[in-house]
């Protein structure tokens, strides 16, 4: 019988294996930022431990980062924080993407965008969208701090072995539908538990065909299905993207390296606890309108009606979701209102996610009363997209352009959603007081978030009415 690629990453990492007992891994690689790492490195100075490899750990400075005037950070926690890391990371002798440096941004971006994250790595981070990397083929996972400590000093961490899921999406996907649509589907499909205890393996040919951007929004949200991770296996589209990125190496040493990355791809008759196949066609663009992003619908639907709940608990919290959002059953997502747009976060901030946005915007205007913003999930991608010259299709349309950071995505930092105000957001999370108290996100796609900037409610993009040569004002 084959193996899956989970069963192939897991068994060449086992350095302890005892029956009914977690298994000791190795990590390849360990990625920290400044808000779960302060206690573990306290930690390790109490016990006069140090960091068994700091070659296999990569810092950044992301969440608390302020997008608007960086180095004015007047938030004192966030301060504490983020000089903590530059002290640990110089102590401990870690690399460190700081503020100054043009490598920063958030840690799920950079690392695949430096070429760290590899095909068949156990990958771990303090922080829950760990899993974005698994669309390289790698096994990667959020932990918690005591476990940061624990990796930090042995490079090494305990776990359960999971269950393994195929999630198979067939055919391909409608124009104006992206590989955020496809996670919001699944996740609303199968609901925000269907991944727990399994690490997904996402295949097929919707996703075959998706580069790897893409497939990192798709494995960036595994864990809002409550997976413990989800990934790709590695195939040529991995291979390219990562050659000649700075950490990757060249030459004859990198066909070597491809071939070994290549062996870890799931083995055609590999077996999994279990299988769920989709079909891409099916797709519209998706709005969430509730307060977990299971609670979502395709932008041409309507809320849900109490009446059609499937039990009284799901009728419960449906009635709550709306209480809290300030929307009703039945309502047309396309009536919802919208004030504030964000583009940005570790599911939705790179070069394509920009590039998508933008075209949709140019010659277009941003809504009266709307404020909208762009950022950057790097600082390498700022300048990347500057040099396109993304950022002036979007100043000129009325939205911000900032520098790189975690943002409006939660509310560390000063970007936010003031109370009761509705945010087209391509970020993640829905939950109540997310991107600040009493906020009301809609999670969407780039292109989505930026039509309704200029409509200042949600549209159906796939119509011809809203279509990019329909502009409403000359570029
Ligand atoms: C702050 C951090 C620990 C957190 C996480 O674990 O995911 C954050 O990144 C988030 O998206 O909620
Ligand atoms: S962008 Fe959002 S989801 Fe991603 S790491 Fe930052 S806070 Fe977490």
């Amino acid at each position: 019988m084959g193996k899956s690629i989970i069963q192939k990453i897991w068994s060449s990492h086992q350095v302890v294996q005892e029956e009914n007992k977690p298994d000791l891994l190795y990590i390849d690689l360990h990625y920290i930022h400044e808000v779960t790492s302060p206690q573990a490195f306290e930690g390790l100075r109490l016990k006069e431990r140090s960091v068994r490899r700091p070659d296999r750990t990569f810092a950044t400075m992301d969440h608390n980062v302020p997008t608007y005037n960086r180095y004015f950070i007047q938030d004192e926690t966030a301060r504490n924080q983020l000089d903590a890391l530059a002290k640990n990371c110089k102590e401990f002798g870690i690399r460190l993407a700081d503020l100054d440096s043009e490598e920063q941004g958030i840690v799920h971006v950079i690392g695949p965008e430096l070429g760290l994250t590899n095909p068949g790595m156990t990958i771990v981070c303090g922080d829950s969208h760990t899993s974005t990397h698994g669309a390289f083929g790698a096994l990667a996972f959020g932990i918690g701090t005591s476990e940061v400590e624990h990796v930090l000093a042995t490079q090494t961490l305990w776990q359960t072995r999971p269950k393994t899921l195929k999630l198979q999406i067939n055919g391909t996907l409608q124009d104006g539908v992206t590989a955020k649509d496809l996670i919001l589907y699944i996740i609303s499909k199968f609901g925000v538990t269907f991944g727990t205890g399994y690490v997904i393996e996402y295949c097929g040919d919707v996703i075959s065909s998706m580069s790897m951007e893409e497939r990192m929004t798709v494995c960036n949200m595994s864990i809002e299905g409550g997976a413990r991770a989800g990934l790709v296996s590695p195939d040529e589209t991995t291979f390219s993207y990562l050659k000649g990125r700075k950490y990757v190496p060249a030459g004859i040493e990198f066909e070597r390296e491809a071939d070994r990355w290549r062996s870890f791809a799931s083995d055609p008759d590999a077996e999994y606890d279990k299988e769920l196949v989709i079909e891409g066609s099916e797709i519209s663009p998706m709005v969430s309108w509730g307060t977990n992003p299971g609670m979502c619908s395709p932008v041409d639907e309507n809320i849900p009606t109490l009446e059609a709940a499937k039990s009284s608990s799901d009728k419960k919290s449906l009635a709550s979701a709306l209480q809290y959002m300030g929307l009703h059953e039945g309502m047309e997502i396309e009536a919802i209102p919208v004030q504030h747009v964000f583009i940005g976060s570790c599911t939705n901030s790179r070069m394509e996610d920009l590039r998508a946005a933008a075209q949709w915007v140019k010659g277009k205007k941003v809504k009266d009363g709307v404020r909208a913003i762009v950022v950057p999930g790097s600082q390498n991608i700022k300048k990347l997209a500057e040099a396109e010259s993304l950022h002036l299709i979007f100043t000129q349309a009325g939205f911000e352009w900032r520098d790189s950071g975690c943002s409006m995505c939660l509310s560390m930092n000063p970007d936010y959603v003031p109370s009761g105000e509705h945010c087209a957001s391509t970020s993640n999370r829905n939950f109540e007081g997310r991107q600040g108290a009493g906020a009301r996100t809609h999670l969407v796609s780039p292109v989505m978030a930026a039509a309704a900037a200029v409509y200042g409610r949600f549209v159906d993009i796939r119509k011809e009415e809203y279509s990019r040569t329909e502009a409403v004002n000359s570029y």
